[in-house]
């Protein structure tokens, strides 16, 4: 299905990001994926052969970013899909009253400095190798994926920077797909609910359990391969563009 596709994936080392950089190996593309250097990108990438790669990566280096274009380029000869999955959870109320201190400023900056900063740096620096593409019968080059999350619309107590970092993300969704629309690049975001991955796992089994039932329908964690197969939709649908797409199984997260 995705024959000759050239996907680069930040985060692919890990949960939504890695099953993404799966479904596009096993339909056939070939994948760069992205991730720190102290992650277990190379291994992802090994299981995936020779199809995939592994590029370590800060998201939020020029440098970096550059670098792992220059190998995408290098390796498989052009770039058709980036999907930004790299992020960063943090919880903090605004003012803790019981220790009289107030959200911590570096905390908040680093996390606007990875979900958001970050993603915008792979979109403007991976838009240049998409677009020069030749473009397809429909005028399309490439398409740009980003993770925001439902926090972005409905954020819980403790999430004041998280969800101000997805919501940047959901709000320079429409404006960049119009910035690129000349060149045929779309851009879309999904905004997952709850899913199964090791950023999840940090919470205690009882709290996931409160979490699952507090999904609608299907009451469960989403699974990552579920997170990968809208990406492959949205690269499918050339209608689809400058667009947010919640993935949540109807939920709405609670204070
Ligand atoms: N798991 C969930 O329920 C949800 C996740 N999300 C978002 O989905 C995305 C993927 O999350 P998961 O797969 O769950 O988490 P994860 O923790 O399994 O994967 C995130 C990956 O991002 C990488 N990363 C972090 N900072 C980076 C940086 N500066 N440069 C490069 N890579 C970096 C990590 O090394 C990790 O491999 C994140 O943006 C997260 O905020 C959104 C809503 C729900
Ligand atoms: C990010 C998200 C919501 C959260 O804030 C939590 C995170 C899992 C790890 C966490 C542990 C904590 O003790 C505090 C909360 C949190 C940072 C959750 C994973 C997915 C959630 C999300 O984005 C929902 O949309």
């Amino acid at each position: 299905m995705f024959k000759g596709l050239v996907g680069l994936v930040t985060g692919g080392a890990s949960g939504l990001g890695r099953a993404t950089a799966e479904q596009l190996v096993k339909q056939g593309g070939r994948v760069v994926i992205c991730d720190l250097p102290s992650s277990s990108g190379q291994e992802a990438a090994k299981q995936l052969g020779e199809n995939s790669t592994f590029v370590p990566i800060d998201v939020t280096s020029e440098k970096d970013v550059k670098n792992a274009l220059q190998r995408t380029f290098d390796k498989f000869g052009r770039l058709d899909v980036t999907v930004n999955c790299a992020g960063v959870a943090t919880a903090a109320r605004v003012y803790n009253f019981k220790k009289d201190q107030p959200f911590d400023l570096k905390s908040f900056q680093k996390t606007i400095e990875v979900n958001l900063i970050g993603t915008f740096n792979v979109i403007r620096l991976s838009a240049g190798l998409i677009g020069k593409n030749a473009p397809d019968a429909d005028g399309q080059r490439g398409v740009i994926i980003n993770t925001a999350s439902v926090a972005a619309f409905d954020g819980q107590i403790g999430q004041a920077a998280y969800s101000a970092s997805k919501a940047g993300v959901v709000g320079m969704t429409l404006p960049i797909a119009r910035d690129l629309a000349k060149q045929g690049i779309r851009v879309v975001t999904i905004a997952p609910g709850l899913f199964r991955t090791p950023m999840m796992q940090s919470l205690p089994e009882p709290a996931i359990k409160q979490l699952e039932a507090s999904v609608p329908f299907p009451s469960r964690l989403g699974q990552p391969r579920e997170f990968a197969l809208l990406v492959q939709s949205i690269i499918q649908n050339p209608m689809l563009n400058g667009e947010t797409i919640r993935l949540d199984g109807s939920l709405r997260m609670q204070p």
